[in-house]
């Protein structure tokens, strides 16, 4: 099964965790793209729910699908979201942020009773950090907080390249209008520690390591479809 075959299984099963009357928080990646197809076929088949998505790509998607959308401000608590990663460990703690949405989708997760990850099975990990972990950023001052970035990791004895995120030459901006550092730390010993630092930075908006949010993981791999932590 190629990569794209395992986004849909995973996907799909996403679907038997999504009930009527519910507020859902809706990814953004190329994994929770394919569990928004998937479930635009049940709300055009009759399935009540309203979305919140994580970023104006995936509101486009859904928009164009016919999925019901509200904002955050209209439903501030949702029951469940369902969300892709970059990197998953045994307990459940993600990195995300590859496409650059980790401040929405942090900001929803967090505003849901439930948080569902879906992804193939390549993206669990033993320890996190092989991925580059993305940092939002506020624009001003970035060569400072990047500095300082530098700092704070070196004291957790964290080192690797610190780079601005670019989309040809120019620096890739979020949809809340801020930059993305990617840091290649290798391997995170304690990626609390890594948190706390991170948001003790003044320039930091938000970083992709997503700890304590995420109730279940699905992964789909050659051998069907595998469920981390609780139903
Ligand atoms: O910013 C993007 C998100 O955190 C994605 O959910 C994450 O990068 C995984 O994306 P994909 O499903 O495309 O691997």
């Amino acid at each position: 099964m190629d990569a794209a075959a395992m986004k849909d299984e995973v996907a799909r099963a996403a679907l038997a965790h999504v009930e009527s009357g519910m507020r859902l928080g809706i990814g953004t990646g190329s994994t929770a793209e394919a569990f928004i197809r998937a479930l635009a076929g049940r709300v055009s088949e009759g399935l009540r729910i309203v979305g919140v998505p994580t970023s104006e790509r995936s509101a486009k998607l859904c928009g164009e699908l016919g999925i019901p959308l509200a904002t955050l401000e209209d439903l501030p608590e949702l029951d469940l979201t369902i969300d892709g990663a970059d990197e998953v460990d045994a307990r459940l703690r993600l990195i995300k942020g590859g496409g650059g949405a980790l401040l929405r989708e942090k900001i929803v997760a967090a505003a849901s009773a439930r948080m569902l990850v879906i992804a193939d099975a390549s993206k669990k990990v033993e320890h996190l950090g092989a991925f580059p972990l993305p940092i939002e950023v506020n624009g001003f001052g970035v060569l400072a907080t990047t500095l300082a970035i530098e700092k704070a990791s070196a004291m957790l004895g964290l080192s690797g390249s610190i780079r601005l995120r670019m989309v040809g030459d120019k620096p890739f901006i979020t949809d809340g209008g801020h930059l993305i550092i990617d840091a290649s730390f290798g391997l995170i010993p304690d990626p609390e520690a890594l948190s706390a630092a991170l948001h003790a930075i003044p320039g930091v908006v938000e970083h992709g390591l997503f700890l304590g949010l995420a109730s279940s993981v699905l992964l789909a791999g050659p051998e069907g479809v595998e469920r981390l932590g609780a139903a």
